[in-house]
Order: C-alpha cells, then structure tokens, then sequence
C-alpha cells in the first residue's frame, strides 16, 4: 500500500512545447474519473486544483536564447513547486497532472528538497534531457530531465534556490526511441542507466521493471515516476504532442505499475502530455487513470 494520503496538483501548462491542447490535460483526465479510481481503492484524496499558468497572449510566444516562453514556464514551475514541498511536507503523496512535461521541473523542485536519493523512473519515448545548447526545437518540455540535474538556464535549475535536484545514478528512463544528438552525449557522459525499446523488446518488461526495482531499492530513499503518455504506442495513446511510432504497449504499461505497485517503493508520480484535442473520445486520459489504478494498487483478484 503507498501513503493513503494523496494530494492531486493540477498543472494546466502547454508552454513548454508548441502544440496547444495539452492545457486541458489536467481536465481531461479528472473527467476520466481520477478521484473516484484511487477513492475505490480507499486513498483519501484531496484535489488542490489547478496551478494557475499564464496563457500566451497570442503572437507574443517568447524564444529567447532558444528557449519558448522561459519567464512563464519558470514562473508556472515555482508556483507548483511550492504546492508540492508542502503536500510532501504534510506527509501527503503528491499526484501532479499536467500539462506539458516542463512541469517536471517544479514538480521535483518541490519533492527532492525531502530526500536525500531520490530515485526517479523516466517513462517516455524522450530522453527530455536537451539543454538550450543542444535543444533542437526550444521546447522547454524537452529539458526538465537535464534542469533537474543541475543544466540549463538558472531560471529553471535554481527553483527553490537548491539545486542540482537529482543525481544521475538514481535516474533510470524507460521507453526511450527518440533522443537527440546531445541527449545521447550526456546519457553517456552521466551513466545514466536507460531501457530503450531495444531493451524492453529483448528482456521484456518483466525483467525490465525487475531489473529497476533492483537497481533503485537500496540506493534511494524514495522514488518519483514520471510518465509520459507518449511513453506509450501511439496506437494506444493518440492525444500526445509529440508520438513516436514504436512504443511501449497498453498491455506492458500495465504491467509495469502493477509491479511497481507491489513493491511500495513509489512516493510521488506526476502524469504528463495529454493533449484532450489531439486525442480520441479522451482514450489517452482513460489510460492515464486506468495506470494510476494498477499503481496504486488496484488489482484483478
Ligand atoms: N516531454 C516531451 N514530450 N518531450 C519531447 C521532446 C522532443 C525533442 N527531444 C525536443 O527537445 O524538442
Ligand atoms: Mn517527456
Ligand atoms: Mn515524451
């Protein structure tokens, strides 16, 4: 059983990338009956509302020094890192709803300050570990990886004046089939241990999960998920920004919180980048709770 004391964070952010939509993430997937899913499964949840996030004024997007909209991605980031430090100050677990996957960045602002190694499982078909060096498109919801390990503007490294937030042997990502030149260099560079869908397709993900509770249980002492929809086919999950063909199965992605969920070690998750406009009959954001159900333990028998 995780903390029974559960606090979900709305973040209603797209500015971390350029397709709008993925504002609307945090509705959908409240639609697609988050509170009543973990209420069954007898959390006390208590939803804190959205974030509030400064909408772009059309025409007015902002690339500075290739970075889309900095000022309201920072300024969006702080706000839900305050909210965060105190859910887990309160002894709550903290479910964060995005938004775009910059959101990363204040979510684990607020929740690293409380441990000393955190463990953080990265599930994705990104690496989202670009720096404004090495960003091919600016989107800042392709750095939060790299922010959290100390890189990047300071804007975005320095929320809540500590940083770098986590330490690369405690990270792993799994999913992985579109990562960037630089991405590559530094997941090299770090040791940053990655389960690509190389790997998840010659071990299966048995082994894979196995493999990571194995890796992350003695050196850690909590571990945050974050999991992006497009981690997942996009045939199973269209409303994404950005799909990549390729990806890890409904079927796997199950399977994968329901290990995890047995094991007890998660102590914070956020699910990010479901976009309600790009999807259908909002399939994604059903999804996205139905693997909250399996993580937080909802089982068949
Ligand atoms: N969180 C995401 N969906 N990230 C996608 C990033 C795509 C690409 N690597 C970029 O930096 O722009
Ligand atoms: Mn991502
Ligand atoms: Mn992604």
């Amino acid at each position: 059983m995780l903390n029974k004391q559960l606090s979900i964070i709305g973040v209603p952010m797209d500015l971390g990338q350029n397709r709008r939509g993925v504002d609307m993430g945090p509705s959908a997937i409240r639609y697609a009956g988050v509170l009543e899913t973990l209420e069954t499964l007898e959390y006390m949840v208590e939803d804190l509302g959205d974030i509030e996030i400064a909408r772009p004024s059309r025409g007015q997007e902002q690339l500075q020094d290739n970075l889309r909209n900095l000022k309201q991605v920072a300024e969006g980031n702080e706000k839900l890192a305050e909210k965060v430090d105190k859910a887990v100050a309160d002894g709550r677990f903290p479910l964060v709803l995005g938004g775009d996957h910059s959101i990363a960045i204040g979510s684990l602002a607020g929740i690293a300050k409380h441990y000393e190694n955190l463990g953080v499982i990265w599930y994705d078909a990104h690496g989202d570990l670009n720096t404004s060096d090495t960003s091919p498109s600016g989107n800042i919801h392709g750095m939060p990886l790299a922010v959290n390990l100390g890189m990047g503007h300071e804007r975005l490294t320095n929320i809540l004046d500590y940083q770098p937030k986590i330490k690369p042997e405690n990270i792993v990502i799994v999913g992985a089939r579109s990562l960037d030149q630089g991405e590559k260099e530094l997941i090299r560079e770090k040791g940053i241990k990655v389960y690509s869908m190389h790997e998840v397709d010659r071990l299966g993900m048995t082994a894979v999960i196995t493999e990571i509770i194995e890796y992350l249980k003695d050196k850690t002492d909590g571990v945050h998920l974050s999991l992006d929809l497009d981690g997942l086919d996009p045939s199973d999950a269209p409303g994404v920004g950005t799909p990549v063909i390729g990806g890890l199965s409904y079927r796997e992605s199950h399977l994968a919180m329901e290990m995890l969920a047995e094991t007890n070690m998660i102590t914070s998750a956020e699910f990010v980048e479901v976009n309600p406009i790009l999807d259908e009959k909002n399939k994604t954001a059903t999804i996205a709770v139905g693997l909250m159900g399996s993580l937080f333990g909802e089982k068949l028998k």
